[in-house]
């Protein structure tokens, strides 16, 4: 991003980005002019929002939407309040494919609109109160203004869930989508509800992605609003025409009310209908789009650029020259999906369900074999261990293959550990190991060969999980035979405000 000296210049136009990521939650103020836009301020929380998941067993991942929520909340606080209070616009991303269902409808006036203490959004209390309940979230006064706490929300079930198992998939109705169906798809999810706990779906009335949800509470709407991104990430969604597979859906039973309208990537979804964390009512918000297409849109500047993505899972891509339309008919052992982007062009992705996921549970592990041994060890000692010792062990003969997830196009394949010598079992050559192997795999998916073919001469490298981890950095720089380049400033969070901005 250009501009910087725009970013602290007194009356710049400030725009707030948000990423919903699944491990943690970031906010950035991006203030700027003609002269371009820079990060005036950004601010990062862990949501720790893992929980259990009722009823879909270990497979099962979902997290606490109030965790969520009080992670944003937190962002946003420790956010500079004069700035927040120049924000125009918000931009939003968030991990796709997953589900939040919310309860939209209008309150019995006799549960709220007798209680003088209850008041809506803007502060608006006793028989004004009629059209403004909301069930899906309550908004109070906080320390920085007012803000808004989930009420009748459900957990988020994850991109990583993994109870639509290959079976059950297969007895769904075959989607006519260019993208295949997996387990943790929002639709795969909802048809598990449908058929294992349909009572489950009888409390809500809306659902989204997590961010379609925050959007969807800050302009108070009252039908859900979802970008082509996103819709694309939950099955069942014709990206071509832009509607979901409603017939197929309706003749199995599907709850189709629970769908949310689809808009295009970039469009606005509506006005906050309050102030929020300072930020004034009126700002304009942005139809939720997904982290990923953030992280490429805040680094991707020509058309002969790669980027490598790596938070909680991992991604390589590659963007499709415009009017190219991905094959109605998916290959379902593909490990390449083409994703929609903006402006009706898409990205060819190598997205793997494998990222920093994987050490994150490599780390874990270590945590918890240190404390079965009777020591006690934080977390982030044992991440800057693991890097230390692996930077000092520069090579490894040890073969990792890291899948624990499994691939989409390859659910079976879990992680092995082959090549083990007595002289590579060193927690340098182990972490070395597993981050070259993290790359490999993507790698594997997105051959450089295939890279070379598209005229890719760089890779752009973005995520937290590689921005912090060297290792990771070194292994992605030795395996593809390109120059990486790691920008300030480039995330997810980034890439949603200057959407915003381009929109301006
Ligand atoms: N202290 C740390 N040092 C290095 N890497 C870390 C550290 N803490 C977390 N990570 C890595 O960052 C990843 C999460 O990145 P993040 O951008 O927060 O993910 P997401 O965007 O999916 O929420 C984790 O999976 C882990 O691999
Ligand atoms: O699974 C895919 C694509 O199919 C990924 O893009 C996945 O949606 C994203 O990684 C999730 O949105 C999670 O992103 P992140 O939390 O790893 O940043």
């Amino acid at each position: 991003m250009a501009g910087s000296e725009a970013a602290g210049r007194p009356g710049a136009a400030c725009v707030l980005g948000i990423d919903l990521g699944t491990t943690s939650v970031k906010a950035v103020l991006v203030a700027g002019g003609e002269r371009g836009q820079a990060v005036a301020e950004s601010c990062s929380r862990e949501t720790q929002a893992q929980t259990g998941s009722p009823g879909a067993g270990p497979q099962g991942m979902e997290q606490n939407v109030q965790k969520i929520i009080r992670a944003l909340n937190d962002c946003l606080a420790a956010l500079p309040q004069q700035q927040l209070q120049r924000v125009s616009h918000i931009g939003i991303s968030g991990q796709m494919h997953g589900i939040v269902f919310w309860k939209k409808e209008q309150g019995k006036e006799k549960d709220y609109g007798h209680d003088p203490g209850y008041t809506t959004a803007c502060g608006m209390k006793g028989q004004d109160l009629r059209n403004e309940i909301n069930h899906s979230c309550k908004w109070t006064e906080s320390g920085t203004g007012r803000t808004f706490e989930p009420k009748e929300v459900s957990n988020l079930i994850t991109w990583q869930d993994g109870r639509c198992n290959r079976s059950f998939l297969s007895s769904l109705p075959q989607p006519q989508s260019h993208i295949s169906l997996a387990t943790g798809f929002g639709c795969a999810t909802v048809y598990w509800y449908l058929k294992k706990s349909p009572d489950f779906l009888k409390s809500y009335d809306a659902a989204g992605t997590i961010h379609d949800y925050v959007v969807a509470m800050l302009c108070d709407l009252k039908k859900p609003l979802m970008s082509v991104q996103n819709a694309a990430s939950w099955g069942y969604f014709n990206s071509r025409s832009k509607n979901w597979n409603t017939d197929i859906l309706k003749k199995s039973g599907f709850p189709v009310h629970l769908l949310p309208e689809v808009g295009d990537p970039g469009s606005i979804a509506g006005r906050t209908i309050c102030a929020w964390h300072g930020i004034p009512k009126g700002a304009e918000v942005g139809i939720a789009l997904g982290d990923f297409q953030c992280s490429v849109y805040s680094c991707l500047t020509e058309r002969t650029d790669a980027v490598l993505n790596i938070g909680t899972s991992a991604q390589l891509t590659i963007s499709m020259p415009p009017g190219f339309q991905p094959p109605e008919t998916p290959d379902p052992f593909s490990a390449v999906t083409y994703f929609p982007y903006f402006n009706g062009n898409y990205l060819a992705v190598a997205a793997s369900l494998n990222g920093g996921n994987v050490l994150a549970t490599f780390v874990d592990m270590v945590a918890q074999w240190t404390a079965e041994l009777g020591l006690e060890v934080q977390e982030t000692t044992v991440y800057t261990k693991i890097i230390k010792a692996a930077l000092a062990q520069t090579n490894s003969k040890l073969s990792i293959h890291p899948t624990l997830f499994g691939e989409r196009h390859m659910p079976e394949q879990l992680a092995s550990v082959t090549d083990i010598s007595v002289s590579d079992l060193s927690l340098g050559h182990v972490t070395r190991a597993l981050c070259h192997g993290i790359i490999e795999n993507l790698h594997s998916m997105l051959p450089s060969e295939r890279l070379t073919e598209t005229g890719v001469r760089r890779i752009l490298g973005t995520g937290s999980a590689l921005a912090r981890n060297e290792v990771l950095r070194q292994e992605a720089e030795r395996i593809f035979p390109f120059p990486v380049i790691y920008g300030k400033d480039v995330d997810a969070a980034v890439g949603a405000a200057m959407v915003m901005f381009h929109r301006k």
